[in-house]
């Protein structure tokens, strides 16, 4: 857009925020006169721009407050106040703030936890900004004045300037005093100095009024009202119900009509039977979370009592490990945790790795909490998240569900944070920055509002377990101070035993000629759980991993022309277009008939993605229903919900999926769970891909046998003497971790040293070489002894959508707290074509 302000545009940089004055005042006027950089946020636009404080308007941080921007008037957030302009702007065309819409909008620790974050992760303050707002969160919003009835004096209009009994007059005209800010304006020259006098006389009080929505169109929704249903109905009656109930009790009419082939004449039927009802809606409510059969809170085990009862001690700010072993129970004891929270009126927010895990745990919380439970995630539209958000700010006790973004959420008056499953590299941003760490910023934001963090897993990430535990030579034991705990839940609830692990070595099948994906063991298992008419998960690390095609000639394999990666081949259905895709930049192509290189028609598919062991399933057993989840399948928003509800309603015998399914699935019927090959995650070039592997395997054989039946686990693999592989076997998390915490030590890596990689890349391949160089050299130079430099080296896959990939590996010998180095330098050793991020803590090293 086009504005005049745009020479005020503050250079959104940490090193910006102190300005310092080129010439001395020579007006004592102006020396006393402030200064603050606004955020403005307007649909298009979303910077820091300088304005002036009239002397009679108080003005605090965080206040939300009105600036004219361009031609209009918009809403602002103060970010920071300023003492002197900066040096670059021409005083004289800094124009003033218009008011003060809202105060203590923002409470002052929100500003302080982002401002920590732009320091810890080397960016500038605008880029935490951007992470923590939604967009356009301002300028959707209509700023409206309101008559203060009861606090106006009779004749009120005589004690006031011309301006404002001009606008007093105009709101007494209006049947509910009442107008929007711009209105006031548009009728009254000078209004806002006119509302700023009737606004200190308390007479009147200007608000935010929530955005419309874009007005969705409206379908109507057809919602099941009774669950049970009497003898009053007809056969098919009673048939279309049932497929409204299997449907999660609402869908859409006309869904409904096409699902039980009705018509709308007999929908009105039932409608007058009182079973249903009709609404017009913009989403189903089931989209926002189905609305559950209320619960109770369960009696706890002992175990899970103790940990509660240590929760529910602190009075400030802790870190509690919860450490439990896969269906021990953590959610029972994050529930009984909030509901102490919300009665001392007090909120709580809950951080969950991936959307594909909140149906449930959503479900559990409404079922609970009812409506107090707030959903919070990248998969809503910008207007839910805005309407999320602003709700929040509310302050009424609540809870926030949310993935790692919604840390940011400002709810006033936090009680309890709660990460669940906080091993997940799903908490960590790679890109863009602020690289941040959802459980780096938790325990920030913990201390700061004081109170408590739950740190929840059946694998605890080594970080957490070295934070709340002292590991030494005679194993694991706790450590004793007063901010940190570990609490233990070692059992299943109902002391249901761990399932049993066995490992298959997959050389010998293929030694005893044996070329299926399915191992003998595991085929045997599937038949078995067929018989008995029960479920099974199958696991295969990674989406479409290594589907790559080759040709079985000459050895050429399809890649993508812009990365350095190969294709993966994509099934949809029999007789569709074959495509070959590249997972880095969805580059698309038709599979070709024959090699390019070669010319021979002997391509072939290799690696099992999820697509082919679906098709081998329906191979092997034609009778059997299976769903596919992976992240092509589960594009579609409440794809996850759905599916899952489908798996669990035993419409498929087999769920076959990718890491996705392995967190947080909770279904009784699962008996079996195979991880179709282990080796993918055994062998990466990154030192966590132990810690990785372990924590994957262990929870998706964690997810077998959590009904009344016994489960069991089948991992194949081509390495079974892997360290990993044994200790998963075991479910021995303790000797896995510590051997690995040993191996840590040993070469200075987290938890006991720290790392900052600086990723740069460019179209131009020598170019980003030499400027790799010279920033390594320049890090020498920055950087005290206890940091080492390592690389520059190419990124392990070089090449991604045309841009060619280096890095620098920063590494300390100390877990860094305090002397983070200042890198902001080393923007200068990069040239146009190259760009650069500095990744603090990272956690893909790839
Ligand atoms: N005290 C209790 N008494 C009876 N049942 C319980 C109790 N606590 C939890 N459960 C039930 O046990 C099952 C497993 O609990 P939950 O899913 O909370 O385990 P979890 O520790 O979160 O598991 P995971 O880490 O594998 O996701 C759930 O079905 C839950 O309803
Ligand atoms: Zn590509
Ligand atoms: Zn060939």
């Amino acid at each position: 857009m086009v504005n005049s302000d745009r020479s005020y545009l503050t250079a959104p940089s940490a090193t910006s925020l102190v300005a310092e004055p080129t010439e001395e005042y020579h007006h004592t006027a102006s020396s006393q006169q402030q200064w603050a950089e606004i955020l403005v946020d307007v649909p298009g636009v979303q910077g820091l721009y300088t304005y002036s404080l009239p002397k009679d308007l108080s003005v605090q941080l965080g206040d939300i407050v009105s600036v004219p921007f361009g031609m209009q008037v918009t809403g602002g957030i103060v970010i920071r106040l300023l003492e002197t302009p900066p040096a670059d702007l021409d005083r004289e065309r800094i124009r003033d703030v218009e008011d003060v819409i809202s105060s203590g909008f923002f409470p002052d620790d929100y500003w302080q936890l982002l401002q920590r974050v732009a320091e810890y992760y080397l960016t500038d303050l605008m880029s935490a900004i951007k992470v923590a707002l939604p967009p356009g969160l301002l300028g959707r919003s209509q700023r409206r004045i309101r008559l203060c009835q009861n606090k106006l004096p009779p004749g009120a209009e005589t004690f006031c300037s011309n301006v404002a009994r001009q606008i007093l007059q105009l709101l007494q005209q209006q049947k509910d005093g009442n107008y929007s800010i711009n209105y006031l304006r548009s009728q009254v020259k000078g209004a806002s100095r006119g509302i700023r006098e009737l606004s200190k006389r308390n007479w009147i009080e200007s608000y935010l009024e929530s955005p419309r929505r874009i007005q969705a169109k409206l379908q109507t929704a057809v919602t099941l009202v009774i669950e049970s249903w009497l003898e009053d109905l007809t056969p098919r009656q009673t048939e279309i119900l049932q497929i409204l109930r299997n449907n999660g009790g609402e869908m859409w009419k006309k869904a409904l009509i096409k699902e039980a082939r009705t018509t709308a004449a007999t929908l009105n039927k039932i409608i007058a039977l009182g079973y249903i009802t009709f609404s017009e809606r913009e989403i189903l409510r089931k989209e926002q979370g189905i609305a559950q059969k209320t619960d109770i809170p369960q009696q706890l085990t002992p175990d899970q009592a103790t940990a509660l009862k240590e929760i529910n001690n602190q009075t400030g700010y802790a870190q509690l490990l919860l450490h439990g072993v896969t269906g021990s129970g953590k959610t029972e004891v994050y529930l009984q945790a909030i509901a102490t929270i919300l009665e001392q009126g007090k909120s709580a927010l809950v951080l969950v790795p991936e959307i594909g895990l909140t149906p449930q745990l959503t479900d559990r919380f409404r079922a609970r909490f009812g409506e107090q439970v707030c959903v919070y995630h990248s998969k809503l539209s910008d207007g839910e998240r805005y309407d999320t958000w602003r709700q929040t700010i509310q302050g009424e006790p609540q809870i926030i569900i949310g993935t790692r973004s919604a840390i940011f959420a400002p709810l006033p008056n936090l009680g309890l944070i709660v990460l669940d499953e906080e091993h997940d590299s799903s908490f960590k941003q790679n890109r863009p920055i602020p690289t941040y760490h959802a459980r780096t910023v938790a325990n920030w934001r913990a201390e700061l509002n004081n109170c408590p963090l739950i740190l929840g897993s059946a694998t605890p990430s080594l970080e957490s377990l070295v934070n709340c535990r002292e590991v030494g030579t005679n194993g694991i034991r706790p450590i004793d101070n007063q901010t940190t705990y570990y609490l233990s839940l070692p059992e299943r609830i109902g002391s249901r035993p761990l399932p049993p692990v066995e490992i298959v070595d997959m050389r010998e099948e293929l030694n005893r000629g044996n070329k299926s994906v399915f191992s003998l063991s595991l085929q045997n298992a599937i038949t078995d759980i067929q018989a008995r008419q029960q479920q099974a998960i199958l696991f295969i690390p990674r989406r479409g991993h290594s589907t790559f095609v080759s040709c079985r000639s000459c050895g050429f394999v399809m890649e993508c022309p812009h990365c350095d990666v190969s294709l993966s081949y994509h099934y949809t259905h029999e007789g569709a277009a074959k495509l070959l895709r590249c997972h880095y930049c969805n580059y698309t192509s038709l599979q070709p008939d024959t090699c390019p290189q070669c010319c021979s028609p002997y391509l072939k598919f290799f690696g099992s993605g999820t697509q082919k062991v679906t098709q081998e399933i329906s191979k092997l057993y034609p009778d059997l229903r299976v769903i596919r989840f992976d992240s092509d399948t589960t594009r579609r928003k409440n794809a996850h919900r759905d599916l899952i509800a489908r798996f669990i309603s035993k419409e498929a015998d087999i769920l076959v999926g990718t890491q996705m399914l392995t967190k947080g699935l909770d279904i009784a019927g699962v008996t079996l769970v195979g991880v179709v090959s282990a080796d993918g995650l055994l062998h990466r070039s990154d030192y966590r891909a132990a810690e990785r592997a372990f924590q994957t395997l262990t929870q998706v054989a964690g997810r077998a046998g959590r009904g009344d039946e016994p489960g069991k686990v089948i991992i194949q693999t081509y390495s079974p003497e892997h360290p990993v592989i044994r200790t998963v076997k075991h479910h021995d998390y303790a000797s896995f971790s510590t051997t690995e915490l040993e191996q840590r030590q040993a070469l200075s890596y987290p938890p006991y040293g720290s790392l900052i990689l600086i990723r740069l890349s460019s179209i131009e391949e020598s170019e980003v070489q030499k400027n790799a160089s010279a920033i390594a050299d320049a890090c020498i130079d920055l950087l005290d002894e206890s940091w080492s430099v390592l690389g520059p080296a190419p990124a392990s896959i070089m090449k991604v959508a045309r841009r060619y990939r280096w890095q620098i590996l920063l590494k300390n010998t100390e877990t860094q707290t305090s002397n983070l180095p200042d890198l902001s330098s080393l923007k200068e050793h990069c040239s146009q074509a190259v760009s650069m991020t500095i990744d603090v803590d990272p956690i893909n090293i790839d």
